[in-house]
C-alpha cells in the first residue's frame, strides 16, 4: 500500500477539483437519503386515510406528491451523480495522462542498460496495464470509498432517528457481505490476470509467427507453428471459462446477500411493529435503506481487491520511476564541438555479459581528419562507438572531445552535432522523406535539401522509382527496402544535419563496391573539413582514411595509413592481399 504514496503529489495537484467531487457526492446522497423518507411518510399516511369514509381524493393527493417530491430528490441526487463522475473520475483521467507522461519521459532518460535488462513488453505493460490499474483506485476507488462514508454517516443517521434497535438489526449481515464479495472479486482478479498473460503469451507467439514467416516456411514448421498456437489457445479457453464461472457468481452473491438484508428488515420491522416502537412506513423506508447501503458496502470488497491491485502495479511503476540514468547530461553550458576526438588507455567491460570489450585503446583524430576502424567481428569496433556517443561510460581511461572530458561536456548539444550511423540499421514505419528529415529534428526542413542527402548517398534514383516517392511508406503494411537501400537511407539521415563528426559503423556492407566508391567520393566533398570515424571489414572503403587502426580482441595491434601499415606486412596486409584475391576471383 505504501507504493501508491507516490500519487499523492498528483492527488494534491488535483486537490480542489477532487475536494469539490467529495462534496457532491454528500449532497447526492443528501438527496438520496430523502427519498426513503418520503416514502414512508406516504405508505404511514395512506394507512390513516384507508381509515377514513371518502379517501379517494385524498390518496391522489398523497400520490402526486410523493411523485413530485420524489422526481425532485432524484434530480438532485441524479444532477449531483453526474458532478461527482465529472470531478472524480475526471481527475482520475488527468492522473492517468500525466503519469503515462512521467513514465515516458523517465524511460527517454534511461539509458542502453535499462533496455537491455527490461524486455519490451514489460515496458509497455507498466505504462499501460500497470497505469490502467493505478487509475481504477484514483477513480472508481477513491470514489466509492468517499461515498460509503458520505452514505453510511447520512443514511445511519436517518435510520438511528427512526429507530435505534431495528439499526443494528439491520447493519449486522453488511460487514459479512463485504467480506464475501472481496473473495468473489480477488478470486475474479486473479483469474483475469491469469488470462490477460496467456492472452500476452499469445500475441508475443503469433508476432512472432509472423515476423518470422520466411523462416517457418524454409524450414517447413507450418504444422508445429499450429500446434503450438493450439495449445495456448486452449489454455487461453480453459483460463477464460473458469473467469467467466466466477463472474458469473458475481452479481448473483451480491443479489442473495441484498435479498437476506431486506428479508432481515421487514422481520425485525414487524416484531418492533407490534411493540408498536416503528410504523409500516418506518419499515419501507428500512427496506429503501438497506438497498441503498449493500451495494457500497459490496464495494468495500470490490475497492479492497481492486486497491491491492494497483498498490502492486504502482509498486512496478516506482521501481523504473526511481531507477537512476547511468549516463546524465551534468553541463548544459551551449557547445561548439570542432571535431578532436581522442581515447587515452580506454577499457570498457559490458556489464551484464562481463565481456571486455576494449582494453588500453588510445587514438587522436584531429579536427577534419579521417579515422579508420578495422578489425575482425566481435574486435570491439561497434564498442568504440557506443562509447564515443556516451551509452556507456569506460571503466578506465578518458575520452576527450577538442580537449575536454566527455563526461562533462553538454551531452545534448554533442549529440546533435554528431551524425551516427549504426551497424543495424533502424527506419521507422513511416515516409522515407520523414525518415530522412529525422535527422534534423524538429526543424522544417526543405524538400531539395532531403534529395540533396538522399542523392549524395545515391539512394534519390531509388526513392523516385516508388509510386509515392519520398512518401513511400516505409514498414509495416509499407513498402520493403533492400538491405542496401535502408542503409544509404539511414546515411542520408546523419549527412542531413550536416555534422561535426560523422560515425559510420560498417554500415556499406550491403552495399555493392560501385555505388560504395560513389558514395564515398561524395563524402570526401561533404566531410572535407569535418571529423570522420570510419568501421568497416573492406580495406577499399577506408584505404583513403588520414589513420587506421586496426584491433583484435579488443586491442589495437596495429596503426597507421593504408602505406604504412602495408609496410609492416602484418594483419592488414594479410587482410588487403584476402580481399584483393576475392575480388580478383569474382572479376574473373
Ligand atoms: N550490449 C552488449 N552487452 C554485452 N556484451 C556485448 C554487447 N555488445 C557487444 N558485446 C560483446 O563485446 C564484444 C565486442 O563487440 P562489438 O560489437 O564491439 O564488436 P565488433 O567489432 O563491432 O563486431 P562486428 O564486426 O561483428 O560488429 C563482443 O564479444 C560482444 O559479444
Amino acid at each position: 500500500m505504501k507504493s501508491l504514496s507516490y500519487l499523492n503529489k498528483y492527488l494534491l495537484k488535483y486537490k480542489w477539483r477532487l475536494l469539490f467531487g467529495f462534496l457532491f457526492i454528500a449532497v447526492s446522497n443528501i438527496f438520496g437519503a430523502y427519498m426513503p423518507l418520503i416514502v414512508g411518510d406516504a405508505v404511514d399516511e395512506m394507512i390513516l386515510i384507508q381509515q377514513k369514509a371518502d379517501t379517494r381524493d385524498q390518496l391522489w393527493g398523497i400520490a402526486w406528491s410523493v411523485f413530485g417530491l420524489y422526481m425532485l430528490m432524484s434530480l438532485g441526487k441524479g444532477l449531483f451523480l453526474f458532478f461527482t463522475r465529472q470531478t472524480v473520475i475526471v481527475t482520475s483521467r488527468y492522473i492517468e495522462y500525466d503519469l503515462k507522461n512521467e513514465i515516458y519521459n523517465q524511460y527517454q532518460k534511461l539509458t542502453y542498460n535499462f533496455y537491455k535488462k527490461n524486455n519490451t513488453g514489460d515496458l509497455m505493460n507498466r505504462i499501460s496495464e500497470d497505469v490502467s490499474r493505478v487509475r481504477m483506485y484514483l477513480g472508481p476507488g477513491i470514489m466509492y470509498s468517499v461515498n460509503l462514508v458520505a452514505l453510511f454517516v447520512i443514511v445511519v443517521y436517518q435510520m438511528i432517528a427512526i429507530n435505534p434497535e431495528m439499526t443494528l438489526y439491520v447493519l449486522l449481515p453488511l460487514p459479512i457481505m463485504s467480506f464475501l464479495i472481496y473473495r468473489v472479486s480477488s478470486r475474479m482478479n486473479r483469474e483475469s490476470e491469469a488470462v490477460q498473460r496467456q492472452q500476452s503469451w499469445i500475441s508475443t507467439l503469433v508476432q512472432e509467427t509472423f515476423s518470422g514467416v520466411r523462416v517457418i516456411k524454409a524450414y517447413s514448421r507450418e504444422k508445429e507453428t499450429t500446434e503450438q498456437f493450439n495449445t495456448s489457445s486452449e489454455a487461453y479457453k480453459n483460463k477464460s471459462m473458469r473467469l467467466t464461472l466466477t463472474n458469473s457468481l458475481f452479481m448473483p452473491t451480491i443479489m442473495l446477500l441484498i435479498g437476506i438484508s431486506t428479508i432481515i428488515t421487514i422481520y425485525i420491522g414487524i416484531l418492533l411493529t407490534y411493540e408498536g416502537s416503528v410504523t409500516p412506513g418506518n419499515i419501507a423506508s428500512f427496506i429503501f435503506y438497506v438497498n441503498m447501503l449493500t451495494w457500497p458496502f459490496a464495494s468495500i470488497g470490490w475497492v479492497t481487491s481492486l486497491v491491492q491491485r494497483a498498490a502492486a502495479s504502482q509498486e512496478r511503476i516506482n521501481e523504473f520511476l526511481n531507477e537512476q540514468p547511468e549516463i546524465t547530461n551534468s553541463n548544459t553550458t551551449a557547445l561548439n564541438v570542432e571535431g578532436k576526438i581522442e581515447f587515452k588507455n580506454v577499457s570498457f567491460t559490458y556489464p551484464y555479459s562481463g565481456i571486455t570489450a576494449i582494453r588500453n585503446v588510445s587514438f587522436t583524430v584531429k579536427p577534419g581528419s579521417s579515422l579508420a576502424i578495422l578489425g575482425k567481428t566481435g574486435s570491439g569496433k561497434s564498442t568504440i562507438v557506443n562509447l564515443l556517443t556516451r551509452q556507456f561510460d569506460p571503466q578506465s581511461g578518458e575520452i576527450e572531445i577538442d580537449g575536454q572530458n566527455l563526461n562533462s561536456i553538454n551531452l545534448e548539444q554533442f549529440r546533435e552535432q554528431i551524425g551516427v550511423v549504426p551497424q543495424e540499421v533502424f527506419l521507422f514505419s513511416d515516409t522515407i522523406g520523414n525518415n530522412i528529415r529525422f535527422g534534423m529534428g524538429k526543424e522544417d526542413v526543405p524538400q531539395e535539401t532531403i534529395e540533396k542527402a538522399a542523392k549524395a548517398m545515391h539512394v534519390h534514383h531509388n526513392i523516385i522509382r516508388f509510386k509515392e516517392g519520398y512518401n513511400t511508406v516505409l514498414g509495416e503494411r509499407g513498402i520493403n527496402l533492400s538491405g542496401g537501400q535502408k542503409q544509404r537511407i539511414s546515411m542520408a539521415r546523419a549527412i542531413i544535419r550536416n555534422p561535426k563528426i560523422l560515425v559510420l559503423d560498417d554500415c556499406l556492407s550491403a552495399v555493392d563496391t560501385e555505388t560504395e566508391e560513389i558514395i564515398q567520393q561524395n563524402l570526401k566533398s561533404i566531410m572535407h573539413d569535418k571529423t570522420s570515424l570510419i568501421i568497416s571489414h573492406r580495406i577499399s572503403s577506408i584505404r583513403e582514411c588520414d589513420h587506421i587502426i586496426v584491433l583484435e580482441n579488443g586491442s589495437v595491434i596495429e596503426e597507421g595509413t593504408h602505406e604504412s601499415l602495408l609496410k609492416i606486412n602484418g594483419y592488414y596486409t594479410e587482410m588487403y592481399e584476402k580481399q584483393l584475391l576475392e575480388e580478383k576471383s569474382t572479376t574473373d
